[in-house]
């Protein structure tokens, strides 16, 4: 058997990964690739195009890496995208796997501390969620400002179990989860670029799904101050903080929740996947230019 399916089979056999199982999984992908990117970005749904602005690519499916937890859902093709973007090189994530997909959430992280382990030091997640915030429109980009972890409510956490203080403290702040630089950085940009009428900042909140929310789940989220709901992300950057990375996020508001009873419209995928495709040019211009602008360190 080669060395590579004897990882692979050894990462399948494994219930609680620890920091050495990750290590031999980052070795495995840098000794693939000759890029070293200190810059990580994660592709939500319908919003893999991301990859098109990237140049030089080297590519790996996640289905060939060991461990790595593969999507299954549609517009998220599962690849990872190493190149050079905005002059800068990174890792991006074509597609990611969420919690409802029945992967602990453990498991949906652990993309984001193998790119701890090769280097990165940035993290960037995207999304697509529903708008909650009544002043908004499909099609606004947000940046995100702060989260709520409804799914942390309710026990799913990828920080519970045992800690590695390798990769960060038991107790990690949450306060300034969203880097207020990159944030100012994007907002001035995406009004440079004349983005001012659909660029927008607000807060994120993460139920696990499948199903879109009831007309009271989503009545509730407007009361506790959420603007725009999802299904992942949350995981992705209580792992990264964990871990000292600096996080930006940015949310795509690819549907309206329904906040009134017994009407006919509901939440679809198609019309995410649709929205997704529509804004996929503005968004690749806007995370190509933060990107050039950012001083990665
Ligand atoms: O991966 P993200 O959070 O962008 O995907 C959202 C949430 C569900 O996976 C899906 C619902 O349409 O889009
Ligand atoms: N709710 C939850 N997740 C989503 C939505 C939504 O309305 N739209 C895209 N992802």
């Amino acid at each position: 058997m080669s060395n590579e399916a004897v990882l692979r089979e050894y990462m399948n056999t494994r219930t609680q990964v620890t920091y050495d199982d990750i290590d031999l999984v980052a070795k495995y992908i840098l000794e693939k690739v000759k890029c070293r990117p200190k810059l990580g970005i994660i592709c939500g749904s319908g919003l893999g195009k991301l990859a098109d602005s990237v140049e030089n690519k080297e590519i790996i499916p996640y289905s060939e890496i060991p461990g790595f937890p593969v999507s299954t859902v549609p517009g998220h093709e599962g690849k990872l995208v190493f190149g050079t973007l905005g002059g800068k090189n990174v890792i991006l994530m074509q597609g990611r796997s969420h919690c409802y997909e029945g992967y602990p959430a453990q498991k949906t992280t652990l993309p984001v501390r193998v790119m701890h382990l090769m280097g990165v030091k940035t993290l960037f997640v995207t999304n697509a969620a529903g708008g909650i915030n009544r002043n908004y429109n499909i099609g606004d980009i947000m940046i995100i400002k702060d989260h709520v972890n409804l799914a942390g409510f309710a026990g799913v956490n990828p920080l519970v179990g045992p800690n590695d203080t390798r990769f960060g403290p038991r107790f990690p702040p949450m306060s300034r989860a969203y880097d207020l630089n990159i944030r100012q950085l994007a907002l001035r940009l995406a009004k440079g670029m004349g983005f001012g009428d659909f660029i927008r900042e607000g807060v994120y909140s993460m139920m696990v799904g499948p199903n879109f929310e009831t007309v009271t789940e989503c009545r509730l989220l407007q009361i506790v101050g959420v603007d725009a709901t999802g299904m992942s992300t949350v995981p992705e950057v209580l792992v990264a903080k964990h871990c000292g990375m600096t996080v930006f996020g940015m949310s795509l508001i690819t549907n309206m929740v329904i906040m009134e009873y017994d009407v006919e419209n509901t939440a679809n995928h198609e019309e995410v996947l649709e929205t997704g495709e529509r804004r996929s040019k503005d968004l690749q211009k806007l995370v190509t230019a933060i990107v050039q602008e950012l001083e990665l360190n």
